[in-house]
């Protein structure tokens, strides 16, 4: 049985463009599972879905159509069961201002029925780095230690199924490399992870599988590894001194004075090079480099209608049929 289930899950909002009453799909038909034990990536660009996603998932919001269970319970039918199984770290900070830390989770332990929780919160707060901040107000912690006690709070009830909606979102690198050794440990221990995040690096290092979204549809679903494998396998990469042509421009990723071309054999970097050479400019630290999953993550938007990035990094994908139609 699946930790996580989506089926066939589209939403709908009200348009904020379009004529009264005209509304679009936020999710359209967006189908995968999740299996007991994962550490799952849910990429995507801003506004691609992920959090009308997770907000069905946690029964906040109702999908139009489909069905999401979680280890079994449909999220609408069996909302307490499935809920339950939940630990949901929101992106928004909220929390209630009259609590202090300990308070808060003992508060949130109450709202699950259960009582004397406090050795397992003791353990969070270690965990956390948050024990000297136990009996602070919620009002008085900067942005980073709320977002611990928001951890600390999804995790309160030992939930097998842990949902991270961008929990390092500016968060000093502390917070992100505690946050992260908790998280492997519980993980490891076999608790299920769900994680959304724009630090594509942190999903590589941490993520067995990952589903790309964009525009509320999924464009990607793979492991980790087949997905950098399924990119160029390496770049070459400069900086010039002027304007690259037409030619040249329409086969690599543009940054600035910084080119990039998918190098996939020492011919085509000499390729590049030469007729970089031949426009009368010049390369400098030039370098080749692995693709990673920010090349791949580029790559997916672009075969889905983002003109931003390497055609030719999109072209190796479609050919490995990395790219979901
Ligand atoms: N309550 C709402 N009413 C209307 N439109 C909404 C609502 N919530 C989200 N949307 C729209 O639905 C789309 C998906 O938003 P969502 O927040 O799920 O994306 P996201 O992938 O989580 O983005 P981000 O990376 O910016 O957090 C966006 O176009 C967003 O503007």
């Amino acid at each position: 049985m699946p930790a996580i289930s989506f089926q066939s899950v589209s939403k709908a909002y009200p348009s904020p463009r379009g004529p009264q009453g005209s509304t679009f799909l936020a999710l359209d038909r967006v189908s995968l599972d999740v299996e007991e034990g994962e550490f799952f990536g849910l990429l995507g660009p801003n506004g691609a879905g992920k959090t009308t996603l997770i907000s069905i998932l946690a029964g906040l919001t109702r999908a139009n159509s489909g069905t999401v269970t979680v280890l079994g319970h449909d999220v609408q039918l069996d909302y307490a069961q499935a809920r339950r199984k939940l630990g949901v770290v929101p992106q928004e900070l909220v929390f209630d201002p009259f609590f202090n830390v300990r308070e808060a989770l003992r508060f949130q332990s109450g709202y699950f029925g259960i009582r004397r929780n406090d050795a397992w919160i003791d353990e969070l707060l270690e965990s956390l780095g948050l024990t000297d901040k136990a009996n602070a107000n919620m009002r008085q912690l900067s942005g980073g230690m709320k977002r611990r006690v928001l951890v600390a709070q999804a995790l309160v009830h030992k939930p097998p199924v842990i949902v991270l909606d961008e929990p390092t979102a500016g968060v000093d690198v502390e917070l992100r490399q505690t946050l992260w050794q908790f998280i492997s440990k519980l993980n490891k221990l076999g608790h299920t992870v769900l994680l959304t995040t724009h630090y594509l690096e942190e999903a590589e290092a941490l993520c067995g599988r990952i589903a790309m979204l964009k525009s509320g549809r999924v464009v990607a679903l793979d492991s980790t590894s087949a997905l950098l494998k399924s990119g160029t396998s390496n770049l070459l990469r400069f900086k010039i001194d002027g304007e690259l042509p037409q030619t040249l421009a329409a086969q690599a990723r543009v940054t600035g004075r910084v080119v990039q071309f998918p190098a996939q054999d020492a011919q085509a970097i000499e390729q590049y090079l030469a007729a970089v050479r031949e426009a009368g400019l010049t390369a400098l630290d030039v370098e080749i480099r692995r693709a990673d999953l920010e090349d791949v993550f580029l790559s997916v938007m672009a075969a889905n209608g983002d003109e931003a990035s390497s055609p030719g990094a999109v072209a190796s994908l479609q050919a490995k049929g990395a790219l979901a139609t």
